[in-house]
């Protein structure tokens, strides 16, 4: 049945560790790791112009020159980001992918842009769900994760945020690659998340420098979390990760040294997962209270079940 819009929500994704595999292939390349999705994420809204979508059968031909073709994208449309005008390439190319570059997309978010959340991950997926609805495109879900990924790997923006954000829970990314390529895992658990992002880390920078050192690093942290998949060997692999791999930023550094003082000086007895960098953004999260028993001021939301769904809105 056609739909002139739909809305679709996708969590973000926060990479805890990874290694890079670039291939010229999108659907091949992609990365390995291990990360969270957040019950914070991405709100996508797609609105087919009228006379894109195919008329369903009996239904009054609209006047002559007023509407494209049945099945035409038409003009290009409009995207917003939080009610301003803004572009995400992976987005317009998910479009162009499904013939849908006369929609209106409004992308709707609290999270920060490019502070390790994979929001354009995020964007491209809900808005290949959402598009595939509104213009009644026929595909399954692996071929609307795998535009996207494709997408998202073709604009040097993410490598396996896609994926994860498709799968939701904790995914570990054992292989690379979109849905027939790739191989998903994940730790079967749930958690209170507490962030607190300080600024952006360009995603292009990193993944477009030397990864030799940081995948072998990922590639180290992955080996330990399959050893023991359970979530404080994730925060361990990950604060190893981040140090190894030359990433670690000071505020980020202070803040981990400051949730692991805070946990030691508890009555607990020092057993909480601790915190860690969000790859790739000058953000530290935790699991459970860290941050706000350090003294910060964290934005908190859950792990999240589901992955990218549509919804009713
Ligand atoms: N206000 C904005 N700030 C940053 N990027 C923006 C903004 N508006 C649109 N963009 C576009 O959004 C994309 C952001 O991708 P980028 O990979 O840097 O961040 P991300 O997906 O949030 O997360 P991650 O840090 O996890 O990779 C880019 O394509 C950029 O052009
Ligand atoms: C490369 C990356 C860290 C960017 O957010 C992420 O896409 C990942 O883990 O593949």
């Amino acid at each position: 049945m056609s739909s002139q819009r739909a809305t679709a929500f996708v969590p973000g994704h926060v990479t805890a560790f990874f290694s890079a595999h670039p291939a010229d292939d999108p659907a091949v390349a992609g990365s390995r790791g291990a990360g969270v999705t957040l019950t914070d994420g991405v709100t996508v809204r797609v609105s087919a112009p009228e006379g894109a979508v195919d008329a369903p059968e009996g239904a009054v031909d609209a006047p002559e020159g007023t509407v494209d073709a049945p099945g035409s994208a038409g003009d290009a449309g409009e995207t917003t980001i939080d009610g301003e005008a803004g572009s995400i390439g992976a987005v317009d190319d998910v479009l162009a992918e499904l013939d849908a570059l006369g929609a209106d997309v409004a992308v709707e978010t609290d999270l920060p842009i490019g502070a390790g959340f994979g929001v354009s991950g995020a964007a491209a997926l809900g808005a290949a769900l959402a598009a595939n609805e509104a213009f009644d495109r026929g595909c399954s879900e692996n071929d609307l994760v795998r535009i996207a990924h494709a997408a998202e790997v073709g604009r040097g923006t993410g490598l396996g945020d896609v994926v994860a954000q498709a799968r939701g829970g904790v995914p570990v990314r054992l292989e690379p690659g979109a849905p027939g390529v790739g191989e998903l895992d994940g730790v079967p658990a749930t958690a209170r998340v507490e962030y607190v992002a300080f600024g952006e880390l360009s995603t292009e920078e990193v993944l477009g420098g030397d990864t030799t050192a940081l995948s072998a690093a990922g590639a180290e942290a992955l080996d330990r979390l399959r050893a023991d998949p359970r979530l404080p060997t994730l925060m361990n692999a990950a604060r190893a990760f981040a140090r190894d791999a030359d990433l670690l930023v000071s505020e980020v550094e202070t803040a981990i040294e400051a949730v692991e003082s805070a946990d030691d000086e508890g009555t607990e007895g020092g057993d909480d997962p601790g915190a860690a960098m969000a790859m790739l953004g000058r953000t530290v999260f935790a699991l459970g209270t860290g941050l706000s028993d350090a003294g910060y001021d964290p934005e908190v939301c859950r792990i999240d079940a589901a992955g990218a769904r549509l919804v009713d809105r």
